[in-house]
């Protein structure tokens, strides 16, 4: 699903998550690993506040392992809790409810201060659109024994998917908008399906993915199209390609749009291995800091 996010939708989707934040203990924020300051919402500090926070960096299967690392040690080292996983097959759940425990630990406490036998942790899932929020939480009912909300006489606007015996999930997920204003990270989105190319066009996007690609994974064009060697200019690299695989039109014309489409194809497909689109080196200091939490801006409007 692609959204178009304009200030209504943004003040909406904020209200919205604003309601469910209420309701729950710990957010765990799900975004793309091979992209995870790209695929954030930059409110998220601003609207999260203080609650106890997971970062997830789903589709970890897709990214490159090493960088993936990296970013795990970039979000500890800003004191959250981050775990890299694969919604589809599961992969990373017992330890992100482990840490989703952990962070619930000291609210246990100060029940058991009170009095107060300690209940369920509650969490709920936070991201932008296409990140995997709807693939975890089919993933998680899938494990749990029944839907709190489906035990007779329980009627409730919000559903509780009970995971284990002290964990509850918010049956829907917070969607919050992406940082869409910045090219370069739209074309991240654009590269790995988040926001559709015909919003961009198709042509930045392949020679995005090519630059990328010829940057940090040196060779793996080369070998995947059977080429000596990738020309530099990657619009040269791409005619190349797009020869190589016989895209060919009247009067031996390579046709670019054929070849962009198949560069876009074959790496949301994989085909080129576990590929990141950015590591914390990427990013200097301020821009970090900007991707992380941005400005307020107004969202009050309708
Ligand atoms: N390889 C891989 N694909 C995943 C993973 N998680 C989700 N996907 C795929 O990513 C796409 C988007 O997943 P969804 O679960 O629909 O994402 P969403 O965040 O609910 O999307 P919206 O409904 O648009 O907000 C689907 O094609 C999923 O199959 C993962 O861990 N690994």
């Amino acid at each position: 699903m692609t959204i178009q996010w304009f200030p209504g939708h943004m003040a909406k989707a904020r209200r919205e998550v604003t309601e469910k934040l209420k309701l729950v203990d710990i957010v765990m924020e799900l975004v793309d690993a091979r992209l995870p300051l790209s695929s954030r919402n930059p409110m998220m500090n601003e609207i999260v506040q203080n609650k106890p926070r997971l970062v997830l960096l789903n589709k970890a299967d897709l990214a490159d392992p090493r960088i993936t690392d990296q970013w795990i040690n970039y979000f500890q080292n800003q004191g959250l809790a981050c775990v890299s996983i694969n919604a589809l097959k599961g992969e990373g759940l017992p330890k992100a409810a482990n840490e989703a425990k952990r962070l619930f630990e000291p609210k246990v406490e100060a029940m058991k201060k009170k009095g107060i036998r300690p209940r369920a942790a509650r969490a709920m899932i936070l991201g932008i659109p296409n990140v995997g929020k709807s693939s975890l939480i089919n993933r998680m009912a899938k494990k749990s024994i029944a839907k709190t909300g489906d035990r007779p006489g329980v009627t409730q606007a919000q559903q509780w998917i009970k995971v284990g015996k002290d964990f509850e999930l918010l049956d829907t997920p917070g969607i919050l908008w992406p940082k869409f204003e910045d090219p370069e990270v739209g074309l991240r989105l654009a590269a790995t399906g988040a926001i559709k190319e015909e919003i961009l066009d198709t042509e930045p996007v392949a020679i995005f993915i090519v630059e990328v690609m010829s940057k940090r994974y040196k060779g793996v064009l080369e070998s995947r199209f059977g080429l000596d060697e990738l020309p530099t200019d990657p619009r040269e690299a791409l005619e190349a390609i797009g020869r190589k695989r016989g895209f060919l039109r009247a009067g031996n014309v390579v046709d670019m749009l054929a070849t962009w489409k198949l560069m876009i194809r074959e790496f949301r497909g994989g085909q080129f291995g576990r590929i990141s689109l950015e590591s914390p080196s990427d990013f200097a200091e301020d821009e970090r800091a900007e991707l992380d939490a941005a400005p307020i801006v107004n969202t009050t409007e309708e």
